[in-house]
């Protein structure tokens, strides 16, 4: 069964299911969005179902929460949780320094308070989320509707004072309206290709008025675990640097594999 599955969505598979030995009796967990979480919130239903895994989840958007239901995980928000002792999440890219460009699923505002609010937060990422320097995929702001217009405007002469190497900003659609975050907010897509200089930009942008968060994640994310599409699988430790390789069996995903949607 496992064979149906694309390269990409078994290193997805391989790095959540690693992930999930972070994961102990009695944990308050966040729970990221997009296609690699899905996989975590699966594996962790599974474990939930099967092997009796105490555990609440805090989803960091309606499409997580309503997964978490559906596999089996008990969910509370993050109001009532207060604190989180882990948030296992994916990213759209992250650099040597675990710093992160999250936002590509459009939940970048809960995913960044949630994982604020953590003990320590975990990166789920197939390889060809690694990259050098930050940039090349396109930085997600969250902006409020009103005069967000405006705000594009406002954010592109920003930009021309940072070391960056596009300017623009595209409005992120579905169809023929913009497209509306869990917040009821927009996004606003960076099209920066390359960012020198993470922390300033960051700070920055979160003082233009309109502006709710960005999809820059520094010195948030702890650890990553990368997975390959043949079940390697690296944790990447920053605190102290170490690297830990091991190998996912994917008969170990063959009840999860005839579901496949997000
Ligand atoms: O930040 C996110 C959602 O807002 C996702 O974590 C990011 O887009 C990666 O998604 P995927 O695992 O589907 O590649």
């Amino acid at each position: 069964m496992s064979a149906d599955l694309s390269p990409i969505d078994k290193a997805k598979f391989a790095a959540a299911k690693r992930a999930t030995d972070f994961v102990e009796d009695g944990m308050r967990v966040g729970l990221g969005t997009g296609s690699t979480a899905a996989w975590l919130v699966k594996c962790l239903g599974e474990l939930v179902r099967e092997e009796g895994l105490k555990i609440t989840g805090v989803p960091t958007s309606s499409r997580t929460a309503a997964l978490a239901r559906d596999v089996g995980i008990p969910v509370i928000s993050l109001d009532e949780a207060k604190w989180l002792d882990l948030t296992i999440d994916g990213a759209d890219e992250y650099d040597g320094n675990l710093n992160l460009i999250k936002g590509g699923g459009g939940a970048l505002l809960q995913e960044k308070i949630v994982a604020t609010a953590s003990d320590q937060m975990v990166v789920i990422a197939d390889v060809g989320k690694q990259v050098d320097t930050l940039g090349a995929f396109p930085l997600p702001v969250e902006v409020i509707p009103f005069g967000w217009q405006t705000t594009k405007v406002l954010v592109e002469e920003t930009l021309i004072g940072l070391d960056v190497l596009g300017r623009t900003a595209s409005i992120r659609m579905n169809g023929d309206h913009p497209y509306v975050t869990d917040e009821g907010n927009y996004i606003l897509d960076l099209h920066l290709r390359r960012i020198g200089n993470p922390r300033q930009l960051s700070l920055v942008l979160n003082q233009i008025p309109g502006v709710v968060e960005n999809g820059l994640f520094i010195d948030i994310c702890d650890a990553v675990v990368i997975g390959y599409g043949d079940g390697r699988v690296e944790l990447r430790n920053i605190n102290d640097g170490t690297i830990e390789e091991s190998q996912i069996d994917f008969l170990e995903g063959e009840n999860l594999f005839s579901d496949l949607s997000d």
